[in-house]
Order: structure tokens, then C-alpha cells, then sequence
């Protein structure tokens, strides 16, 4: 439903529309604190994201194209957007939505209800791929074995393939999904604070994984969450706005926080981290994984067995902290456990909603 965003800058004073300059403004800009009528902040809101389409050539005309529906702002507010942009002018896209169900009950479960309603709403035809059909497991299930602390890591590996097979199903060019500029500056920041180079130089990418079965795009890239908050609400949209009951992220919090002070401070630094992303060039001399494919699935990898494949494989022998990086699993079980798995080496822990896309 369209909840109120928790602090909507309201335009002060009864000014006019810094656009129009007849109507009465309606809020503040978040992102130019410009005072602006409500029909001027979604034409220009989706005017923006029609030129970063544009501008990145994102799509073709008479492509398919998935949007990663969760039934949240980001989502919902993209299908509408897409929906809206694809009719105005014409791009001659094949709009589905494709949602993952994670299997968590109290959570998932509702916001697959909004999804199942977007659908009607936007005339878009919906494809629901489940964690339990894909893995024989439900994140309800691994939380009971793993606990809370690790979970974010199965669910994160397990999505982004479940997307991909989704939107191979769908036999779709493309998927796109919600990130939102907050969310890349925010992996900006995490990806230098834990050195990982590689993360790094591909986070800030509006299309990756043109290499791989499937390319993933964000039009939000350079979209405010402030303004989609604002742009669902005052469009009465109708999203999900709940967390997952099982994302105690409390790392990527603090960096999430710490943007949200900045941007209260000024704005723009939302874009200029964004911007600095963008800018690191990495040397030479830097070794780089080399992508390859999985033995075991066929699905990519820079390791001999994929991601999901050593942590299904870990769940399914009763060894579930198996793959997960820094964990409290004995240097010579691990190494033992590795040795019987193919040799595939421990992976770092990849944390819920990181744009490891
Ligand atoms: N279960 C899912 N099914 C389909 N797509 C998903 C799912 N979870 C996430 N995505 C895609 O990844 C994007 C970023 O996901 P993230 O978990 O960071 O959520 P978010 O920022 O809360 O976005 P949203 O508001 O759309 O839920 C989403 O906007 C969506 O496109």
C-alpha cells in the first residue's frame, strides 16, 4: 500500500512550481531540493529515467525483457515507470514480471500478493520462480539449520541464479531490476570498505553480465530512493513496504546510514559516490577472477562449482556453514570438506540485497 514516506520534504510557503511556475508547489526535490508541483515531479522523474534508457541504449526495440518484481518501491514503481515509458514512446519492449520466492512465510509470501495484484494493474504477465522447486530448500528451512547470521548469504547466491533461470524461462533478452542510486553508492562504499577490487570495478555498471545467459540492467541507476518512496506514494501506488524478517545486515545498515546523513547534509553526494565508482580504474597488475562455468550446473563461475552449488552442497550433506567465508567450521573440517567437494575454495560471504548483479 502507499504509505506516507516517513519525512516528505514539503515545499514551503504556498511558491509556485519551479517548473511550471503556475501551479502551487507541492514538496522538495530530495535530489535538487527544487520546489516543484506534483505533475512536474513525476514528468520530470520519469523524464530522467527515460534519458539514462536512452542515453545507455538499455534496451532495443522487440526485446523481451524481465523486471525483477519483489512487490517493494523499487519494483513496483520500476514496472509502472517501464510500463508508462514503453508506451509513451514507443520502445516496442515485451514488458514480465518475474519474482523469486524465497519461501519466507510472513514475508515473501505477502509481497508475492502485491505482485500477483501489479500484475493486473499493469497488464504485465507474471512468472514465479520458488528457491524450493530450484534447490528443494525454503529459507525458512535454512534459517532453521544455519540460524540468522548466515542466512542473507545462502539467499542472496540462490536469488541472483533463480533470476537468471526465471528470465531464462521467460526466454527474456534482458532483466531489469530496482536498484536505485542509494543502493550502488551504498555498494560502492562497502565494496572499498572491505577491499574486494573486483566488486568494485563492476558495481556501478548500469548493464552487467552481457558475457553471461542473461544481461541485467538498472534504469534507477541515478533515481533517488527518496523520490521513488515519493513517486509510489504520491502516485498511490501499490507496493510491500515490510523487511525481510530475516535481514539483520547490520554492516551494509551502517553504510546505508551513513549515506542517509550525507545526502541530509548535501544531496549530491549520493551521485558524486556513484561518480567516484565509476572512476576507479584498476591497475594491471591487479589479478582479476576468470569467469567460467560451473562443473557441476553449467551456471557462470570463476570457481570450478558455483556459488550455489557448494552452498547447496553444503546443505544437503548436513554441513551447511560449508562455502561460507570466516566461519567457526574448523580450519581441517573445512579443508576436508573442500577436498571431498572438488576442490572448489571458500567464498566470502555475500551479503543480503548486494549488488553483486
Ligand atoms: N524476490 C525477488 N524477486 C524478484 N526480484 C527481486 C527479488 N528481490 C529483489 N529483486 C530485485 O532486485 C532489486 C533490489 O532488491 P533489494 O532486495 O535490494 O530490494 P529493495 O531495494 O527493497 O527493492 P524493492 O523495493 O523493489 O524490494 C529489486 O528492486 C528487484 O528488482
Amino acid at each position: 500500500m502507499a504509505e506516507s514516506p516517513a519525512k516528505v520534504q514539503k515545499a514551503g510557503g504556498g511558491r509556485s512550481c519551479c517548473v511550471c511556475n503556475e501551479r502551487r508547489a507541492a514538496l522538495k526535490r530530495p535530489k535538487t531540493l527544487e520546489q516543484i508541483c506534483r505533475e512536474c515531479f513525476f514528468a520530470v522523474f520519469e523524464e530522467e529515467i527515460h534519458q539514462v534508457i536512452m542515453q545507455n541504449q538499455l534496451f532495443k526495440p522487440g526485446e523481451r525483457i524481465a523486471i525483477g518484481a519483489s512487490g517493494g518501491k523499487d519494483s513496483t514503481v520500476l514496472a509502472c515507470v517501464l510500463s508508462e515509458l514503453n508506451r509513451r514512446h514507443n520502445y516496442g519492449l515485451d514488458l514480465f514480471l518475474l519474482s523469486v520466492d524465497e519461501g519466507i512465510t510472513g514475508y515473501r509470501d505477502d509481497s508475492l500478493e502485491t505482485v500477483k495484484r501489479n500484475e493486473v494493474q499493469y497488464g504485465l504477465p507474471l512468472k514465479i520462480v520458488s528457491y524450493k522447486d530450484l534447490y528443494g530448500w525454503t529459507m525458512d528451512e535454512i534459517v532453521k539449520i544455519i540460524g540468522l547470521k548466515n542466512n542473507c548469504t545462502f539467499c542472496g547466491v540462490f536469488r541472483r541464479q533463480a533470476l537468471d533461470r526465471g528470465a531464462a524461462l521467460l526466454k527474456v533478452d534482458k532483466l531489469a531490476t530496482g536498484h536505485n542510486a542509494d543502493d550502488i553508492a551504498e555498494t560502492v562504499l562497502l565494496n572499498i570498505l572491505r577491499g574486494d577490487i573486483a566488486r568494485l570495478s563492476r558495481c556501478t555498471a548500469i548493464t552487467t553480465g552481457e558475457d553471461g545467459p542473461i544481461p541485467r540492467c538498472k534504469p534507477f541507476k541515478y533515481t533517488y530512493e527518496k523520490e521513488i518512496v515519493m513517486y509510489a506514494y504520491f502516485k498511490r501506488l501499490d507496493y510491500f513496504s515490510t523487511e525481510c524478517i530475516y535481514s539483520p545486515n547490520a554492516y551494509r545498515g551502517f553504510a546505508r546510514e551513513f549515506i542517509k546523513d550525507l545526502e541530509r547534509i548535501r544531496p549530491r553526494a549520493i551521485l558524486d559516490i556513484i561518480k567516484s565508482g565509476e572512476s576507479f580504474r584498476i591497475s594491471t597488475s591487479t589479478k582479476m577472477p576468470e569467469q567460467g562455468m560451473c562443473e557441476r550446473c553449467g551456471y557462470i563461475s570463476s570457481q570450478k562449482w558455483c556459488k550455489a552449488c557448494v552452498l547447496l552442497e553444503g546443505l544437503n550433506r548436513g554441513l551447511p556453514k560449508l562455502g561460507i567465508g570466516r566461519t567457526r567450521v574448523s580450519d581441517k573440517d573445512q579443508k576436508k570438506d573442500l577436498k571431498q567437494t572438488s576442490g572448489v575454495k571458500s567464498i566470502a560471504s555475500k551479503q543480503c540485497g548486494s549488488l553483486d548483479f
